[in-house]
């Protein structure tokens, strides 16, 4: 059922990290069946949506990391319009403005976040009425991590990342982030996994329960010692000063220190907000990273901004 349209509509969408990532081998079409516990941070994307009388889908890309994005076709986001456009035959198009504060190929489904939020955005810019599950069925085309950006908070992802359940967490954890100079291909580092464990037997992969109790508990202890990523060994593989810098968290009292999705990211936990402080100063002063940025976790998935009052 179509609902009116609105003429401009920005979203706000998170940035993911991956609490618990176990990958097994590659399936007969390429990709690796996960089961991996996604968490939403507050760093995020704005996408806002202007409408046009024509058909014609555009993309800017403004903020911190705009020039390592590609303002074209290719653009997540432009994807994503467009496949709403054509799957449910919109005569109008769309100005896309990406205002980006996610690092770019950085392993924090920065660009998978871009394509939810302009799920949502042109949802309802179009006057569209797709419910929460058909925009769900739209993203996993779209990525695998999609699915996850649009739902938000903790979750379970299996399949290939795109089938996704909520899990039960308490409280509020505190996460500090090193970017890498430049970013890692999500390919290759999946590629890099495969070369490392060739004559292994790669198990199917399992979530830890410690890591789904530690959650419940809330306590940032115990979720430290739960935290476990596969890719890590692939990407330290790839980019070996990554080692350098999650050390150096540790040595200054972080309560665990990984890589983030397919990297290169470092991502950090502290116990609360004030050592998380501490912690990020000594990270920029380190020179270990490009920048160092600070976000609690859980939050929500890609939301509709309230419109600006104008007075
Ligand atoms: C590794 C993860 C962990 O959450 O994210 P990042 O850390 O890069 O953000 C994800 O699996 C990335 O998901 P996403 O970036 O959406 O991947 P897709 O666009 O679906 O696939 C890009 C490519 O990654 C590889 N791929 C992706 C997912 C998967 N389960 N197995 C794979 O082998 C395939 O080579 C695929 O062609
Ligand atoms: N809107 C977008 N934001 C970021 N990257 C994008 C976007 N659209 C396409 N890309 C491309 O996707 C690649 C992966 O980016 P990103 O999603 O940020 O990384 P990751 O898969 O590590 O989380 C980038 O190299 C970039 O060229």
């Amino acid at each position: 059922m179509r609902v009116p349209p609105n003429a401009q509509v920005t979203v706000r969408s998170p940035a993911k990290i991956n609490l618990g990532l176990s990958v097994g081998p590659p399936r007969p079409d390429g990709f690796h069946p996960l089961a991996t516990v996604y968490q939403a941070v507050a760093l995020y994307d704005d996408v806002t949506a202007t409408l046009r009388d024509d058909s014609a889908i555009t993309v800017e890309v403004v903020g911190d990391f705009a020039v390592d994005v590609p303002a074209d076709d290719s653009n997540l986001a432009v994807r994503a319009a467009r496949m709403l456009q054509v799957e449910f035959d919109v005569e109008e198009g769309v100005d896309l403005t990406i205002r980006k504060t996610i690092p770019v190929a950085g392993g924090m489904a920065g660009g998978s976040t871009d394509a939810a939020a302009t799920l949502v955005a042109c949802n309802r810019l179009w006057g569209l009425g797709l419910s929460q599950s058909e925009l769900e069925r739209i993203a996993a085309e779209l990525g695998s991590d999609v699915p996850f950006c649009l739902v938000g908070h903790t979750a379970l992802g299996r399949g290939r990342g795109e089938q996704v359940t909520e899990v039960m967490s308490r409280g509020t954890f505190h996460w500090v982030f090193a970017i890498a100079d430049g970013g890692l291909s999500t390919p290759a580092v999946y590629k890099e996994l495969d070369r490392l464990r060739p004559l292994r037997r790669v198990e199917s992969p399992e979530v830890r329960p410690e890591l789904l109790s530690a959650l419940l508990s809330g306590q940032s202890a115990a979720l430290a010692v739960a935290l476990s990523n596969d890719m890590q060994a692939a990407a330290l593989s790839l980019r070996p000063e990554l080692a350098a810098t999650l050390q150096f968290g540790l040595d200054q009292g972080a309560l665990a220190a990984m890589i983030s999705g397919s990297g290169p990211t470092c991502l950090f936990l502290s116990t609360d907000s004030r050592r998380a402080v501490d912690l990020a100063v000594a990270l920029a002063e380190s020179g270990l990273c490009r920048m160092v940025r600070q976000a609690e976790g859980p939050v929500p998935g890609a939301r509709v901004l309230p419109a600006p009052i104008n007075r």
